[in-house]
């Protein structure tokens, strides 16, 4: 676990919190002591992310909303589904996960996310944004059909209600018209300040005035007609408050709206999750105003609300800091980028919700109207810089590994299809860390190079990555990935502008005679180390970095399968991705026919639990010494080689 920066300062006291085993426990509370729980729950989410980190501004946010739920409804035969599941905390707190809160995000400990291995009280595991809605209506069919499901609850923010898979949940509930409730928690941010035209319609249901008062009161009273009554009275209503449409967006959905409601004053949630809860037959949902970081004023006056978090001093807020040798590759991507940016006004940059995570936050300090938030819509973007890229502009989709399988079809269909030179800036590519098995970016690699026509690199260094991004500004013959890792490069020095690098062609960094080592991508300096690590053995090795995956440098290939008596590559990626390609092309040309030892290190086939990104590769077999040991046993069953030289260094 991790030692907290200031112990005595961060256990709150907290009584009652003490008394709640589950919520269960909260079932007899009265309204003032479901708030005096609440305050206490604050505090020990505080508490809790100070000495572990994590997502402590969405949890904050809900704090209320939580207790509240749990007090009116009946978990776990009712199903609560938190979207993106990052504001998760306060439920954890009262679902019997108290005592290994301070495991969060740690190897072995609790998940980050919800986790259906987890609790009975996580009826959905998550991460990823804006599923919600469709499992909780999943549930509710499952329920009409006899399973044993209770009320569905889908507590959804106001970030991931923007993405296209929350409007087909939301039409589809209005179709079936089933007993649902969506919470929509509207704290008015996503990770960044939230953008769109939706954000804009929900903060016009909220702003304070006289026309949305009228219209909450009108509605008040239409609910109270019988239901012939009804529609004349919702006309009549339109009428006088001239909102658009009179009804809501949701109303026009199929949905029953209820709301604004404050999201932190207890008693008005609890009247408000009770009468719907005793009145709903269909669809409805309760749009919950709340602030995120409430409560913590560091994280309400954070520029990002306290999203994720560093363990910090609980008194002051101050977050300890990550010891840095090297500078990000996100840095280093978003720096490379700006500056191909000032030399090229053709080059325009798009992020799903993620301008500070991708780095884009860079050059849209220098090129504000070139770089497009797009909101959590990451299919949105691909077609979006799909559309640019045949408008005549140079596109670049910066996109997390992991988000881009979001955009998949889009990037076969629209970009691929199309042959369209959309350039994809994969981030966090490999194992993340904390963040778990949700966020690992594992399949790029085999998914994009399944593509006719696209280009496919890896940065072996954080030097690397700035030729790769000059690589992808200069390549107009079609699409084209550069991915990289989460986390600090390795401290080579960087170029003072990026060079592009010739399509389909590795170098040799190292010369052996023994083994081959081809690495794609940041565990090249694994790579490196396992041949240190040979070599005290007295076993050469040679260690190439191959730069693309596709197309793939045969001529280099078979230059390494010629002078060594085995061949190992490196990836950091799933099974079916750069080995995969490397064993196909030596199949296909013959060169498996003599006897050829080979083994392709990928990730395993199974989901990586979290723990550091160093402890996660172990897990996987993917260290130097895993690297080593397969050379040394691949070597031990491969044909016998006179030594040569005669590799190119580059
Ligand atoms: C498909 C996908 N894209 C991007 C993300 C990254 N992400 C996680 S939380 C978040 C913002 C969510 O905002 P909101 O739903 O309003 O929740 P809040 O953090 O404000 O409570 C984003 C963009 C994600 N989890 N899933
Ligand atoms: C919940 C979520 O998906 C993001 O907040 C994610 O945790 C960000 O990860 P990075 O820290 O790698 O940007
Ligand atoms: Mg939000």
């Amino acid at each position: 676990m991790t030692e907290p920066l200031r112990p005595e300062l961060s256990r709150p006291s907290t009584p009652m919190l003490d008394r709640v085993a589950g919520p269960a426990d909260l079932k007899g509370l009265g309204d003032a002591a479901l708030r005096r729980l609440a305050d206490e729950v604050r505090a020990e989410v505080i508490s809790v992310v100070s000495e572990t980190g994590g997502h402590l501004g969405s949890s904050l946010g809900v704090v209320e909303l939580t207790v509240a739920i749990h007090a009116v409804f009946n978990t776990p035969l009712d199903k609560l589904i938190f979207d993106v599941g990052h504001q998760c905390y306060p439920h954890k707190i009262l679902t019997g996960r108290r005592d290994r809160m301070r495991t969060l995000r740690q190897g072995g400990g609790l998940s980050g996310f919800t986790k259906r291995s987890e609790s009975e009280f996580d009826p959905f595991g998550a991460a990823h944004s804006s599923t919600s809605i469709s499992a909780a209506l999943g549930f509710a069919v499952g329920r009409d059909m006899g399973q044993p499901v209770g009320d569905t609850i889908a507590v959804i923010g106001d970030g991931a209600i923007t993405a296209g898979m929350a409007y087909e949940a939301l039409n589809h509930a209005g179709h079936l018209g089933k007993r649902l409730f969506v919470i929509l928690n509207d704290n008015d941010m996503s990770i960044a300040p939230p953008v769109g035209a939706m954000s804009r319609y929900l903060a016009g249901l909220h702003a304070p005035g006289p026309l949305v008062a009228l219209k909450a009161a009108a509605e008040g009273f239409e609910a109270a007609l019988p239901g012939p009554l009804r529609d004349g009275a919702r006309r009549a209503r339109q009428l006088v408050t001239g909102l658009p449409g009179g009804a809501t967006l949701f109303e026009e959905l199929g949905f029953s709206y209820i709301g604004p409601v404050d999201g932190h004053d207890m008693p008005a949630l609890l009247a408000t999750l009770r009468a719907a809860r005793a009145r709903a037959t269909g669809p409805v949902l309760i749009h919950a105003v709340t602030v995120k970081g409430k409560g913590y004023a560091p994280a309400e006056n954070a520029a990002d609300k306290g999203h994720g978090v560093n363990k910090f001093d609980p008194v002051s807020g101050v977050q300890a800091k990550a010891k840095s040798n090297a500078p990000s590759y996100t840095g280093v991507f978003g720096n490379a980028l700006t500056d191909e940016a000032g030399r090229d006004p053709r080059i325009v940059a798009v992020t799903a919700a993620m301008p500070s995570g991708t780095g884009l936050d860079i050059m849209a300090k220098r090129f504000a109207s070139r770089v497009f938030d797009v909101g959590i819509a990451e299919q949105h973007g691909v077609t979006f810089a799909a559309g640019m890229a045949a408008a005549g502009l140079r596109p670049f989709c910066a996109i997390y590994s992991t988000f881009l399988q979001r955009g998949y079809d889009q990037i076969v269909h629209d970009v691929a299809l199309q042959g369209l030179p959309v350039r994809f800036a994969i981030d966090r590519a490999g194992l993340v860390g904390a963040d778990g098995a949700t966020h690992a970016g594992a399949f790029d690699i085999g998914f994009l190079s399944a593509l006719p026509g696209f280009t496919v690199m890896a940065a072996g260094d954080e030097a690397e990555l700035v030729h790769m991004v000059a690589t992808a500004v200069a390549h107009d013959q079609g699409p084209i990935a550069f991915r990289f890792p989460r986390g600090e490069g390795v401290g080579v020095d960087l170029p003072a502008r990026g060079v592009p690098l010739e399509i389909g062609r590795g170098r040799v960094l190292r010369e052996g005679t023994d083994v081959a080592l081809l690495s794609f991508g940041a565990h090249l300096h694994e790579a490196l180390r396992a041949a240190d690590i040979l070599a005290e053995e007295g076993i050469s090795a040679t260690v190439a970095d191959a730069r693309f995956a596709k197309p793939l440098d045969t001529a280099l290939i078979a230059q390494l399968v010629r002078h060594h008596a085995a061949l190992v590559t490196v990836e950091q990626g799933a099974m079916g991705g750069f080995g995969a390609m490397v064993l196909q092309w030596l199949a296909g040309a013959g060169l498996l026919d003599g006897g050829l030892a080979i083994r392709t290190l990928t990730l395993p086939d199974r989901f990586i639990e979290q723990a550091s990104p160093a402890a996660m590769y172990a897990d996987a077999g993917l260290t130097a010494e895993d690297i080593a040991a397969q050379a040394r046993t691949a070597l031990a069953r491969g044909r016998i080689m006179p030594r040569r030289g005669g590799l190119r260094v580059v």
